[in-house]
């Protein structure tokens, strides 16, 4: 046990973390040439496509170190805040951390929540410079923003590059000399951390564990304390690039497991796993059930693909148990499910694993968060909303609250001004302040979440000309105004498009809808109005003009290939277009209440 260290790698997205990674593990030998790729640890190809890591995943390195063999487990980590939860969970199964923070960009929002959560895990941090290599870097400046924060000397900072790996060996030695072996009883009862799950079609779930005490043996019969499921240790094993069968896993190790378990939803993440005969009495605490923070419906294009979504839906389920899911209806668009999503990005995940996947094209309406909705007559009792149709009629209405969540920014002096106008403008309330230096400044809001989910994040990276993190955390209900606004096309109500607005920007917002719903509705054989409305109450409204011209006419008599490739061209656009009534909707129209600022 003295010779093993868990370790994880926090930073800030794009920092560096899975690059330095892979170097950990060219360094140690840990890969084979044939095993080589770009990024070794995204190995979803969604993943390494958009360069982020979406799940958590674990890898272990043999390193002789001064003589002694050394066993080192790295513990990835999402750096999106969508998956936080998962973040603090590796966290947890950690002794140390590798504090990754840009050599060009300094400390952002990202690098100081998770160093937070490091800290109160009590891990040992380990600050690293990186990306030293860059032209733009800033070496002297950015040790210092770091001594800062860390109060730690300056000397204790790693200069590394994972472009060219440099500093890896600093890396490797700080690791073993600063980083606590893990300590942890091998004969008491089994006690260990659920960190991460995964599916696997043949193999059904594989969980990943840390063991704090005792040992986790094959054949073992084991129970998960927070379901008091019972299963069969059918294999167990460390985790290699691929995984390596053993007969067993031992106190302060990280491991694997599978059981047959066939659904993410028995395993959660976060809970402790025991002996069923000989259990622990005491619960790993922090476990909590994630629960989702935004709502969309999710509608098959065409509609008789309806049962093959619910499918898909629950396919992806199995390997995503933070996805949630219930059949809906809408007038305009026929069947379809109100999905649950931890963001948005979890929300844009899904909908690309959907169509590579699974093969489905979808289309998703305008997301909306939780809101808390109360009646008249039965004014205690909540009524979940998470679809605008759920919203009970004014005069039954009692009151409604929705979540709000605690945003920190960081930020450089210079567009603080402009920083809290935006915030402002989306209910914020400022809370605090601080200088990080001279230059830089945190400001921390509570903002409506629903905000967030509406364009936020790119206005803010406007604002502040790309010199802006961002970060948040969930604080509990408060009370809102809030309206229905519904959309009618030629007239008629479209469910799908209504949103749920705060009463004071329902007017303006819904002005604005009406404009872009303009832009973005095609041009057809007749006028379409396009109207806002709250209740009865038209707020705003367009006119899409009558098409006049017909595209392909000039190419009658003219060259067939040309018209073909027009005809192409209009298929593939129908691709994601839905007739109501007698209107063609794009897919962008669903979602055109993001997007009201482009
Ligand atoms: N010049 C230079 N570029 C680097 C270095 N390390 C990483 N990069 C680049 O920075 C970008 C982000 O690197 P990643 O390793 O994907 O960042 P990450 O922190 O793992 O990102 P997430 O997994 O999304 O949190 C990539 O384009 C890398 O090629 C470095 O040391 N020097």
């Amino acid at each position: 046990m003295k010779n093993i260290r868990n370790f994880c790698i926090i930073a800030h997205i794009d920092h560096g973390k899975s690059t330095l990674a892979d170097r950990l593990l060219d360094y140690t030998g840990s890969v084979t040439d044939r095993e080589k790729q770009n990024q070794l640890l995204d190995n979803m190809d969604l993943e390494r496509e958009r360069g982020i890591t979406i799940k958590s995943h674990a890898i272990q390195m043999e390193y002789t170190f001064e003589g002694q063999e050394y066993i080192l487990n790295l513990i990835d980590t999402p750096g999106h805040v969508d998956f936080s939860y998962e973040v603090s969970r590796s966290i947890a199964a950690c002794e140390g951390a590798l504090l990754i923070v840009d050599a060009a960009q300094s400390i952002q929002a990202q690098t100081i929540s998770n160093l937070y959560l490091a800290l109160e895990n009590d891990l040992e941090i380990i600050p690293i410079l990186n990306k030293v290599d860059l032209p733009s870097a800033n070496p002297e400046e950015v040790t210092d923003d770091i001594v800062d924060l860390l109060g730690c000397d300056a000397e204790e900072v790693i200069h590394a590059s994972g472009k060219t790996g440099f500093g890896v060996d600093n890396i490797l030695q700080a690791i073993i000399e600063r980083i606590p072996a893990p300590e942890g009883d091998p004969e008491a009862p089994l006690q260990a951390l659920i960190f991460d799950s995964v599916y696997n079609s043949y193999r059904g779930i594989e969980t990943y564990f840390r063991i704090m005490n005792g040992e986790i043996k094959k054949g073992q019969r084991i129970k998960f304390m927070a379901t008091n499921n019972e299963y069969f240790a059918d294999e167990v094993g460390t985790l290699k690039l691929n995984q390596v069968v053993k007969q067993s896993v031992k106190t302060g190790d990280v491991g694997y497991l599978i059981t047959g378990i066939k659904t993410a939803k028995e395993v959660k993440v976060g809970d402790t796993i025991t002996d069923a005969a000989k259990p622990t009495t005491e619960i790993i605490d922090g476990f909590e059930d994630v629960k989702p923070m935004v709502f969309a419906g999710i509608y098959p294009v065409d509609t008789e693909d309806y049962e093959e979504l619910r499918y898909s839906m629950e396919k992806l389920q199995l390997n995503d148990a933070s996805l949630v899911f219930v059949p809906e209806s809408s007038a305009a668009l026929g069947f379809g499910f109100r999905c649950g999503f931890l963001g948005m990005l979890h929300m844009e995940i899904i909908q690309e694993r959907l169509e590579r996947e699974f093969n489905m094209t979808v289309i998703t309406t305008v997301p909306n968060v939780s809101y808390h909705a109360y009646t008249k007559k039965n004014p205690e009792e909540i009524v979940l909303l998470n679809n605008p149709s759920d919203l009970p009629e004014p005069s039954k209405l009692d009151r409604v609250e929705e979540p709000y969540i605690k945003a920190s920014i960081i930020t450089k002096s210079d567009f603080v001004g402009q920083v809290m106008s935006l915030c402002i403008e989306k209910r914020g309330e400022i809370t605090n302040q601080t200088y990080l230096t001279t230059e830089r400044v945190e400001l921390t809001f509570d903002m409506p979440l629903a905000e967030i989910v509406f364009d936020f994040y790119d206005r803010l990276k406007t604002v502040s000309k790309g010199y802006a993190s961002f970060d948040y955390s969930p604080i509990g209900m408060k009370s809102s105004k809030l309206v229905r606004v519904d959309i009618l096309l030629n007239g008629q109500p479209v469910d799908a498009l209504s949103a749920l607005l705060h009463a004071d920007n329902a007017y303006h917002i819904g002005k604005k809808i009406v404009e872009k719903l303009k832009e973005l509705i095609p041009r057809q054989q007749f006028d379409i109005p396009i109207q806002a409305a709250i209740g009865a109450k038209i707020i705003a409204r367009e006119t899409t003009k009558a098409l006049r011209k017909d595209v392909t006419a000039k190419c009658y008599g003219g060259d067939i290939s040309r018209k073909r490739k027009l005809l192409e061209k209009q298929k593939k656009g129908k691709k994601r277009m839905r007739q109501v009534g007698n209107v063609e909707i794009p897919q962008e129209a669903f979602m055109a209440v993001l997007k009201l600022n482009d």
